[in-house]
């Protein structure tokens, strides 16, 4: 029987095969750790990585992967990363790890969305999954009556500042049945930065690790 972490780390694998040569976006978390720990077999072949999060940017350093800053790129061919939810419409919920705001930046410069995932994260209707939404700190309780608002239960993230000085509420019970449509609502309240749904902007490809093997499926 295969591991979660066996299952993320074979799709981290295959996704090696997406990476182009020139310049990659990379996003955060446990499965991008592993295709962060694969891309250094291949470091030769690329010019180097744009980061989606300060702890991403320090383990690809440490890999000896150069780390390039966003505004110097522009666009890119491939961006990877993993994801805390996904639908086979391939939207997604991110931002289990705090990083949804420039995980959705470093995505919207890329043109291709590469997930990786392991099978765990395949949902039909998405928001099991507290849905992240990164705000800004004095609009906290704002935002959280709003949220309440759309039916949702949101949750301080304590202790927890992103890396843009901001604060996350966790949104429990949002039952997802509109993705496009809610990610378009929570974006429209004063004080939101990023609401963790990539639904606007979901996934090209996703790498779906299972005990089989992995799967590959696209939109
Ligand atoms: O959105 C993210 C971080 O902000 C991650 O992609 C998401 O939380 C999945 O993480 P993991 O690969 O550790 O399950």
């Amino acid at each position: 029987m295969m591991s979660q972490d066996e299952m993320k780390q074979a799709v981290a694998r295959a996704a090696i095969e997406h990476v182009p040569a020139g310049i990659i976006g990379v996003g955060t978390g446990s499965t991008a750790n592993f295709f962060i720990d694969e891309l250094a077999h291949i470091k030769g072949r690329i010019d180097g990585a744009v980061a989606s999060s300060v702890a991403t940017a320090e383990r690809l350093k440490k890999h000896g992967i150069r780390v390039l800053d966003l505004n110097e790129v522009g666009e890119m061919e491939v961006y990877v990363d993993g994801a805390d939810e996904i639908t086979p419409h391939m939207a997604m919920i991110k931002g289990g790890g705090g990083a949804l705001t420039r995980e959705k930046i470093v995505a919207a410069c890329a043109k291709k969305f590469v997930c990786i995932v392991d099978s765990s994260k395949l949902v039909d209707v998405m928001g099991k999954f507290p849905l992240p939404v990164e705000v800004i700190p004095m609009a906290r309780s704002y935002v959280a009556r709003q949220l309440v608002k759309l039916g949702g239960a949101p949750v301080l993230r304590s202790g927890f500042t992103t890396d843009n000085g901001n604060v996350i509420l966790d949104v429990h019970n949002m039952n997802i049945l509109d993705p496009v449509a809610m990610e378009t609502e929570i974006n429209q309240i004063v004080g939101v930065v990023t609401v963790g749904l990539f639904a606007r902007r979901g996934a090209d490809v996703c790498l779906m690790g299972t005990p089989e093997g992995v799967k590959t499926l696209t939109r």
